[in-house]
C-alpha cells in the first residue's frame, strides 16, 4: 500500500514542528510548501537528516509550487501571519484572508479529496474563508483550536492539583478568542467532576474560575512571552492528534471547529464544537447539554465569530 500523503501549506514554526512530529509517528511522507523561496526545501533536507537518528522513513520536501500538493490525504494550513504582543488574533483577519484565498484555491486545484486543517489565525473565520474559497465539502475542512485550548486547561488543572495530565479530561467550547468557553461541568478528573474534585482538594471556585480566565487568555500569555510569534508545539501536536484520527478512521471525540448548521442555533458557522473525526472527516457534531450560563457563555463567543464572518464578506465579496 502506499504510503500516505501528508501536505502542510505553510513552513513556519507550526509547519516546521508538524513535519518533524508527522515524521516521526511515520504517518506518511511530507511536503512542506511555503511562498519563501528556499526556506521549505531547506527545513525539509534538515528534517530528513533526523530521519538517520530517530530512526523513521518518511520522504520530506519542499516547494514553492502548489503542483506538489497533488493527491495529498491531508493538507494542514498554517500560511500566514502570527500576532505580535498587543494584538488580538482578529487584527490579522484582513492580511489572512488574502492568504486563505491563494491557499483554497491552490487545494481546490491540486488536492481537493484532502481532509483539510487549518490552523491560521483567525480561526473560525479563517476556517470558513478557506471551505467557502476551495469548495471543497464542510466534513472534509476543520479548524484546529479546541483541542489545543482543552489541553492548556487541563495542563494548568493538573498544575493546582497537582494530578498526572492523563487523568484530566477538559474541555473548551465556542470560538478561539477571549471569548472561547471553558466548560467546566463536562471536565473531569477521572470521571470526577472538577468542581467535586476541587471540593475534595480545597481548592475555591475563584480559584477554579482565574484557571478559566487564563485558559481563555493562553495565547496570549505565550505570544507576550515569546515577544516575537506565537506558540507552535501545542498547536502543531494537536492538529497532529486530528490528523492521526482522519487516516487512522478512530472515530476520536475531539472539541474541533467544525462547520454547524443547525445544532447549537446556529446556522451554517464554523465553531468549536465536540466532532467525531474519522475516515468520513468531521462525521457528525455531538450537541451537548448546555446550563443556561455556558449557552449564554456561547452566544458571546458565536456572535464574535459571526461579526468575523461579516467583516470578510466585507473585504472580499466573492464570500458575500
Ligand atoms: N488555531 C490555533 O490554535 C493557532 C495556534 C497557534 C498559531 N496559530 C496561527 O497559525 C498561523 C501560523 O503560525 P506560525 O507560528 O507557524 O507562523 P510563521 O510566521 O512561523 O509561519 C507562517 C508561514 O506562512 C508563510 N506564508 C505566508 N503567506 C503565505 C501564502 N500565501 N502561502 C503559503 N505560505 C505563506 C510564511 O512565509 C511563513 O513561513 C498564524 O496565523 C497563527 O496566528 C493558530
Ligand atoms: O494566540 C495566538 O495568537 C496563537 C494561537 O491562537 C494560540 O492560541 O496559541
Amino acid at each position: 500500500m502506499a504510503r500516505k500523503k501528508i501536505a502542510l501549506i505553510g513552513s513556519g514554526m507550526i509547519g516546521g514542528t508538524l513535519a518533524h512530529l508527522a515524521a516521526k509517528k511515520e504517518m506518511g511522507d511530507i511536503v512542506l510548501f511555503d511562498i519563501a523561496e528556499g526556506m521549505p526545501q531547506g527545513k525539509a533536507l534538515d528534517l530528513s537528516q533526523c530521519g538517520p537518528v530517530e530512526g523513521f522513513d518518511a520522504k520530506i520536501t519542499g516547494t514553492n509550487d502548489y503542483a506538489d500538493i497533488a493527491g495529498a490525504d491531508v493538507v494542514i494550513v498554517t500560511a500566514g501571519v502570527p500576532r505580535k504582543p498587543g494584538m488580538s488574533r482578529d487584527d490579522l483577519l484582513g492580511i489572512n484572508l488574502k492568504v486563505m484565498k491563494a491557499v483554497g484555491e491552490g487545494i481546490k486545484n491540486n488536492a481537493p479529496d484532502a481532509f483539510v486543517i487549518c490552523i491560521t489565525n483567525p480561526l473560525d473565520a479563517m476556517v470558513w474563508a478557506l471551505r467557502e474559497f476551495s469548495g471543497l465539502p464542510h466534513n472534509k475542512v476543520v479548524g484546529m483550536a479546541g483541542v489545543l485550548d482543552s489541553a492548556r486547561f487541563a495542563t494548568f488543572l493538573a498544575w493546582e492539583f497537582d494530578v498526572s495530565v492523563k487523568d484530566v479530561n477538559a474541555f473548551v467550547l465556542g470560538g478561539h478568542g477571549d471569548t472561547m468557553v471553558p466548560v467546566t461541568s463536562y471536565t473531569t478528573i477521572n470521571g470526577i467532576p472538577v468542581n467535586d474534585f476541587a471540593k475534595i482538594k480545597g481548592v475555591s471556585e475563584s480559584r477554579i474560575d482565574e484557571i478559566v480566565d487564563r485558559t481563555r487568555k493562553g495565547g496570549g500569555e505565550i505570544v507576550g512571552l515569546l515577544g516575537n510569534g506565537s506558540a507552535y508545539y501545542a498547536p502543531a501536536t494537536s492538529a497532529i492528534a486530528m490528523a492521526e484520527a482522519y487516516l487512522g478512521d478512530t472515530k476520536r471525540i475531539l472539541p474541533c471547529a467544525s462547520y454547524v448548521d443547525g445544532k447549537y442555533g446556529l446556522d451554517g458557522l464554523y465553531v468549536g464544537v465536540p466532532t467525531m473525526i474519522g475516515a468520513g472527516g468531521t462525521e457528525e457534531v455531538i450537541e451537548i447539554e448546555l446550563s443556561d450560563e455556558e449557552k449564554s457563555n456561547l452566544k458571546v463567543s458565536t456572535d464574535a465569530v459571526e461579526e468575523l464572518l461579516e467583516a470578510c464578506k466585507g473585504l472580499d465579496s466573492s464570500l458575500a
